[in-house]
């Protein structure tokens, strides 16, 4: 906006009327841009709209007698200004399309003398764009590349490799959107390992992170693809469940009970057995929000673990006991 009227106020005292019309216009656009943005739901579009006048009054710039040649200079800023703002693929279209019509719209500025030397002109200028080009595309991918390599960090336990709290919280929102949008059910297990102290204090840490990778490992392989099963802390897990009634999530959490039974770990000699205890909730009928649903999952987790452990228990289950 800023750069707008400083360049219209440029123009108008050289006497180009149209450069400093289009000037003022995009001046006003960005300004209501500005007052949008905040509230877009679209940004993206709004970045398009933003940046297509502005790259067309650039052109426009160099396609006038009036300026001079000096005006290429801003048509380099282009592959940078799209990169950032639109992203790899957009970038990369964004900036071949408006660089390519730039040098076009520059060569048509140079008489037919001197072919030679205006090809040489323009094949420098063109080189010196491609290498700005390729620059911030390498950039801009490997910006990418790293933000993806830390949302997965930031969404997965380390010791375990299995989803955090954080991506169950992100998959509930969509799964818990698509099971009302579809009226599919949607179950969530809370799974914690039985006696997990006694396993670290006879055998040592090391043993009991061994034995977490092992739960973590054997649990994992029974699930659908869709389920999601995270890690919430120590040796406390969860499963969310897609499409699956109580009945159904009990099935499965009896089926996972029934796997650590039979898939014991050996570690130097010794064989560890290991059980654990469930808690099945259910969206809709024990809340509507996550929290809701884990605060019943947990409740009859510790039902399972005052029955004795090694079992799941659903709202059937505790009903008639908890109310
Ligand atoms: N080795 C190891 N131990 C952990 C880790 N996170 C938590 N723990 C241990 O897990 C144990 C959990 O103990 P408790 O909460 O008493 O539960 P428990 O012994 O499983 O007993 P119940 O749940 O009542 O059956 C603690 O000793 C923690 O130190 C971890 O990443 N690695």
């Amino acid at each position: 906006m800023s750069g707008g009227l400083f360049f219209s106020v440029v123009n108008l005292l050289h006497d180009n009327w149209l450069l400093a019309g289009l000037e003022i216009g995009y001046a006003a656009v960005s300004l209501y841009l500005l007052t949008i943005i905040d509230k877009t739901r679209n940004l993206q579009l709004l970045t398009a709209v933003y940046l297509l006048p502005f790259f067309s009054i650039m052109i426009v710039a160099l396609s006038q007698t009036t300026t001079t040649f000096a005006v290429f200079a801003w048509i380099q800023t282009i592959p940078i200004i799209c990169y950032l703002l639109l992203g790899l693929r957009l970038g990369m279209y964004g900036s071949i399309v408006f660089v390519g019509v730039g040098l076009f719209v520059f060569s048509q500025r140079f008489s037919s003398d001197e072919l030679l030397q205006n090809v040489e002109i323009i094949a420098n200028l063109g080189l010196a764009s491609l290498a700005v080009m390729i620059f911030a595309h390498i950039y801009e991918r490997s910006r990418l590349l790293n933000e993806q390599r830390l949302t997965e960090q930031a969404t997965t336990g380390s010791l375990t490799s299995q989803p955090n709290r954080l991506k169950l919280a992100e998959v509930f929102e969509r799964e818990r959107a698509h099971a009302l949008r579809n009226g599919t059910p949607l179950s969530l297990v809370f799974v914690d390992i039985d006696h997990f102290k006694q396993i670290n204090d006879r055998f040592g840490h090391e043993v009991g992170d061994r034995a977490l990778v092992h739960f973590a490992k054997v649990l994992a392989q029974r699930l659908r693809v869709n389920d999601l099963f995270c890690r919430l802390g120590g040796e406390e897990f969860a499963v969310l469940l897609p499409g699956s009634k109580a009945a159904q999530a009990r099935e499965i959490a009896e089926s996972l009970r029934e796997r650590l039974v039979a898939q014991s770990l050996t570690v130097d000699e010794t064989t560890l057995h290991m059980t654990l205890s469930a808690g099945v909730a259910c969206f809709g009928v024990d809340g509507q929000s996550l929290d809701e649903l884990m605060l019943a999952a947990d409740r009859r987790t510790y039902a399972a673990k005052r029955a004795g452990r090694n079992r799941v228990i659903t709202r059937e289950d505790v009903e008639p006991i908890l109310g």
